[in-house]
């Protein structure tokens, strides 16, 4: 049996059978087959008392509309889809369990699902780190249709919030400007432990450079990054504090025994200098102490929260003064971090303050030392920030990124689209909530400009568009919206990453740095207008000629003709 092979590899899952090809097991081992909606077992045991459970269905799982108000969304989240199913078998235990809540379930069925794993499932996926688009399938999952519906809640589970966070991040990112740092700080406020390491995870692959969060760090190579809190900065009283006051110099070559006083002398400096007289005094002493010590502890990257007491008359010059005895021993400062008060402003001023330095003391570059931000950012702040003019080189932004404060969910579904080859269609009073039937592939085309144009879905059958050929693309649902597209290249989407016994080739499993890599040229490929936050234009998807008169067939042959009295 499968999970009789398991071995630990860095804390994750690997099991070497037959069926995985040494896929890993999903990142977070909460992630089982019991992961999954107690109805998707009561179907499944339906389905097998009354024959029908080897029946092969076809599911698709898609979005109806983007999230945040935008145009576009990330796709993420399939490598783990990919995990799970690799390694879906039941424990004996599971079934134990199972038998205990369904005692109205026969026997037989706790066999059947104890000799299941997903051989005979096929996943077909755009490839993660896609930009894609409300209706289109992202994943299309065939295989027996008890097994397929008890994969529905996982795979949309894990689809999505990745996707959501991933599409928010890359909404920071898009506001922020490429130039900008963005560093994830979102792990204390996160929905829980797989909240703050998904966020890691799909902020990094939506744009983000770094994380706070070291777990996630070790599991996936995520940068690390982070400064100190205010608690550090507070828990000084005074300079006697600091223990060991020698420094070496950077290049080893000497000695700095007093490296306090070296601080003090360049604060006297400071007060003395005609250029800044006025615009502070005597600077909080406790904090000088606790930015001291900390230079002391990393010369090469010394950090420091300036806004514990007043971040003008008090953090920025304590923080030139030993950044400048730093430089004296040949160390260079890595920057501040502002957290309260009015960022535009204060960042301005404080480059003001650095530029100044690099003048009055002519030491090359502290003009640019960077400044980091943080304090309930978001989408609206980073916006206003750019109108107001700003001087900010990184963003730390957490909560209002990791929860997704702005929309809680995606809404992925997950709708049967064929079974035993006959297509099916889910109708609603709701037209955006009609299914599209069939067993379909997808492609995007692009136009004269690069840019691509339209999603277009066919039948299974139908012949590929082709570049060059002109072809009719409909909007599933409304007659009047018809265009003619000349391709000028014809992307398909939805490519084999499980292949089930159908013997095609499995794509491989990217490594995160080339999702996260996908996902910036994907949307750096977008036309503009798709992109920008207010009324942004929506991208165009549609279908074959074809399959738009087939759903329309099928809808009116399922749909029951009402009578009028
Ligand atoms: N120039 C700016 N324009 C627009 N929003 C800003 C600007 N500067 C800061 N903000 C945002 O305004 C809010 C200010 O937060 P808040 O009112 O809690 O005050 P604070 O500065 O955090 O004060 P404190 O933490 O000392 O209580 C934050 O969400 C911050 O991101
Ligand atoms: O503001 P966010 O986008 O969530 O970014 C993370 C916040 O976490 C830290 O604050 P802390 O936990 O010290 O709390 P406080 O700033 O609310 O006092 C940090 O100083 C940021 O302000
Ligand atoms: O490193 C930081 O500055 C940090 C990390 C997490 C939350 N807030 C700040
Ligand atoms: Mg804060």
């Amino acid at each position: 049996m499968a999970k009789e092979k398991e071995k630990e590899n860095g804390g994750l899952v690997v099991v070497e059978d037959g069926l995985n090809n040494n896929i890993k097991g999903p990142t977070n081992p909460m992630v089982t087959p019991l992961l999954t909606d107690l109805y998707q077992f009561t179907m499944a045991y339906a389905y097998w008392r009354n024959g029908k459970h080897l029946e092969r269905a076809v599911f698709d799982l898609f979005f109806r509309k983007n999230p945040f108000g935008g145009e576009y969304t990330i796709f993420a989240g399939l490598e783990e889809c990919i995990r799970f199913i690799a390694n879906f078998k039941f424990t004996d235990e599971e079934i134990t369990y199972l038998r205990s809540t369904l005692p109205a379930c026969e026997d037989g069925f706790f066999d059947y699902l104890r000799s299941i794993d997903c051989s005979d499932v096929e996943v077909y996926a755009v490839t993660e780190g896609s930009v894609v688009f409300p209706k289109m399938p992202l994943l299309r999952v065939e295989g027996p249709v008890a097994l397929v519906q008890l994969l529905e809640t996982p795979f949309v589970n894990l689809i999505n919030y990745p996707s959501l966070v991933a599409t928010n991040a890359a909404r920071h990112r898009f506001v922020a400007g490429k130039s900008k740092s963005l560093l994830e700080f979102g792990l204390r406020r996160a929905q829980g432990p797989d909240g703050g390491i998904s966020a890691s995870r799909y902020c990094y692959i939506g744009g983000f450079d770094a994380t706070s969060n070291v777990e996630a760090g070790m599991l996936f190579g995520i940068p690390l990054r982070g400064t100190h809190s205010h608690a550090y900065v507070s828990s000084f009283m005074s300079l006697d504090e600091i223990g060991d006051k020698s420094l070496r110099t950077c290049n080893g070559s000497g000695t700095c025994e007093d490296f306090v006083k070296l601080v003090q002398t360049w604060l006297n400096k400071l007060q003395c200098l005609d250029s800044l007289r006025g615009v502070f005094g005597e600077t909080n002493q406790s904090e000088l102490a606790a930015f001291t010590s900390y230079a002391l502890a990393f010369p090469n990257n010394f950090l420091a929260l300036v806004d514990t007491y007043d971040v003008m008359r008090s953090g920025i010059p304590n923080f030139c003064a030993v950044a400048l005895a730093l430089n004296d021993l040949g160390y260079k400062a890595a920057g501040i971090r502002l957290d309260s008060g009015d960022l535009a402003y204060l960042s301005c001023e404080t480059r003001k303050f650095f530029s100044l330095i690099e003048k009055e003391f002519e030491v090359p570059g502290f003009g640019k030392t960077t400044i980091t931000a943080s304090n309930d950012l978001n989408e609206e702040t980073l916006d206003a920030l750019n109108k107001q003019g700003h001087e900010v080189d990184a963003f730390g932004i957490g909560t209002y990124l990791v929860t997704c404060y702005a929309q809680a969910a995606l809404g992925c579904v997950f709708k049967l689209v064929e079974i035993n080859k006959q297509p099916r269609i889910k109708l609603s009073e709701d037209v955006a909530k009609v299914s599209i039937p069939c067993k379909k592939r997808c492609y995007r085309l692009y136009g004269r400009e690069g840019y691509p144009l339209v999603d277009i879905m066919t039948g299974g059958n139908e012949s590929p568009p082709k570049v060059a050929e002109r072809i009719l693309c409909r909007h599933p649902f409304t007659e009047s919206k018809r265009a003619y597209v000349v391709p000028q290249h014809v992307e398909e989407l939805l490519k084999c990453y499980w292949p089930g016994n159908s013997g095609k080739a499995r794509e491989k499993l990217p490594p995160l740095k080339e999702i996260r890599d996908r996902c910036m040229q994907q949307l750096d490929l977008m036309r503009p207008d798709h992109m920008r936050r207010l009324n942004p234009t929506p991208y165009k998807v549609s279908v074959s000629a074809k399959l738009y008169d087939f759903i329309h067939f099928l809808w009116l042959n399922e749909a029951p003709v009402g009578e009028l009295e």
